[in-house]
């Protein structure tokens, strides 16, 4: 199913040069207090060579009726593994111009330069959350966010006070490698396990992402402060490391100080022990937020009353496997599988049929196309949310979206396709 623009639209592709009319159209998408001199001033992430935009038949001269972007994830990390994958961002159509298909035909557009560029996956965060599952997205990981009060009591770990801390004003120049460096090893084996990764845990891999991540504009204060970074080191080397901002806020009770945390990222219980003392005991504060955290983080088996830090649930990365074949083959497995899955996909014929994927666990596999019955049938969206191992294919049979077809393929799958560390992202692109 391929769409098509509206009669008379346009996609062209964006480059720098245009700018503002990228940043207007944005903010027409997703509307801003800020002045567009303003957003104009801070650090682009946007790749400038996979940026596009769409334009109206009575356009004036440089406006914009609607905009995508994809970012180049050459090792977007899937169970035991890394694969190519496009970033699907900054996606917004004028209100003007909405409900017309114009998002339709830029999904289309994306998937098929996927497809071209050799990226077996698309993966997103979306705006709204009934917005991508009918383009064949799933939702493929979850994350929490806590408010945790100032002095909630954490578990002790062994050697957690042996590290040392420093508190500074962050900049790139100064905390970028280190900060580089750590998010990256504490994705590739959050216990210390070579070959257990967290999927999902994207790095900010151009230098525009980089940029934009350290950006300290005004913008992006709120009234609060500039961006500093905590950092715990063990034997003169860092292990963990949370850039945050706090605001102080004076109540007749006293002070009621809240501090935005970033990524809470460390290398081990000790490391992160030590980083969430610090954070968690920093004067005239009364609340620590860190802006989002894997929902099997460290820290939610360090909480010794984790209602007292009020968890909630929110979606994370969802998942588009725009080449089934090589999608399923480029992720490892937690248990030995040989199963033929029958998928459906309306959007990219090319995946639709059945497939055998055949594993053993945490070790190689292959993904072949089949003329044998299917084991087990389900749409590419339900693919999707499995992929990343933290949707279980038991959970979305159980709500009639994947179907059995022979008896015990549906277990055997589904303990394959789950993952021992809990899929995604720590920013959100
Ligand atoms: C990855 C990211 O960048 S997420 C950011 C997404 N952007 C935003 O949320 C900014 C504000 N919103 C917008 O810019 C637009 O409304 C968009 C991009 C969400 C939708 O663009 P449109 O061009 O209106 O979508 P389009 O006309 O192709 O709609 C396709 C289908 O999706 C549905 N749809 C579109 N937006 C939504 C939504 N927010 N919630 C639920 N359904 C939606 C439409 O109803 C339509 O359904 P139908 O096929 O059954 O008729």
């Amino acid at each position: 199913m391929t769409a098509h623009l509206p009669p008379g639209y346009r996609l062209e592709p964006l480059d720098e040069s245009r700018k503002r009319d990228i940043y207007d159209l944005d903010a027409w998408a997703f509307p801003i207090a800020t002045s567009l001199d303003d957003l104009l001033a801070t650090a682009s992430p946007l790749p400038w060579d996979r940026t596009f935009g769409v334009v109206a038949p009575d356009a004036r001269a440089g406006e914009l009726a609607a905009m995508y972007a994809s970012y180049p994830f050459q090792r977007f990390p899937v169970p035991g593994g890394e694969l190519p994958a496009g970033g699907l961002t900054w996606v917004g159509v004028h209100p003007q111009h909405r409900r017309r298909g114009i998002l339709t035909a830029m999904i289309d557009d994306d998937l098929a330069r996927c497809a071209t560029r050799g990226e077996p996956l698309a993966a997103l965060f979306a705006a709204e959350y009934a917005i991508y599952g009918r383009f064949g997205y799933g939702r493929a990981a979850d994350d929490l966010r806590l408010e945790i009060p100032r002095g909630t009591a954490l578990r002790d770990v062994a050697g957690a006070d042996q590290h040392t801390v420093r508190i500074e004003h962050a900049s790139q120049e100064a905390h970028g490698e280190l900060v580089a460096h750590i998010h990256r090893a504490a994705g590739r084996a959050p216990t210390g396990v070579e070959g257990l990764n967290r999927p999902g845990w994207v790095t900010r891999e151009t230098p525009e992402l980089q940029a934009s991540f350290w950006d300290d504009s005004p913008v992006w204060r709120q009234g609060r402060e500039s961006a500093r970074i905590v950092i715990v080191e063990r034997d003169g080397a860092p292990r963990g490391y949370c850039r945050l901002r706090r605001k102080l806020d004076w109540e007749t009770a006293g002070p009621r100080g809240q501090v935005s945390a970033g990524e809470v990222v460390a290398l081990d219980a000790a490391a992160a022990r030590a980083l969430w003392g610090v954070l968690l005991d920093l004067d005239l504060s009364s609340v620590v937020a860190p802006f989002l955290i894997p929902v099997d983080d460290v820290v939610t088996q360090l909480l010794v009353d984790r209602r007292a830090a009020l968890p909630r649930l929110a979606d994370n990365l969802w998942v588009r496997l725009v080449d089934v074949g090589a999608a399923l083959a480029g992720r490892r497995y937690a248990a030995d599988v040989d199963v033929v899955v029958g998928v459906r996909d309306d959007r990219l014929p090319a995946n639709a049929g059945s497939w055998r994927l055949q594993a053993g666990a945490f070790g190689n596999g292959s993904c072949e196309r089949t003329d044998a019955p299917a084991d087990l049938e389900l749409d590419v969206r339900e693919l999707g949310a499995a992929y990343l191992g933290g949707v279980t294919l038991a959970a979305l049979a159980a709500a009639g979206s994947v179907t059995e077809r022979t008896p015990g393929a549906l277990a055997r799958a589904a303990a394959a396709f789950a993952w021992p560390i809990a899929p995604g992202a720590s920013w959100v692109f």
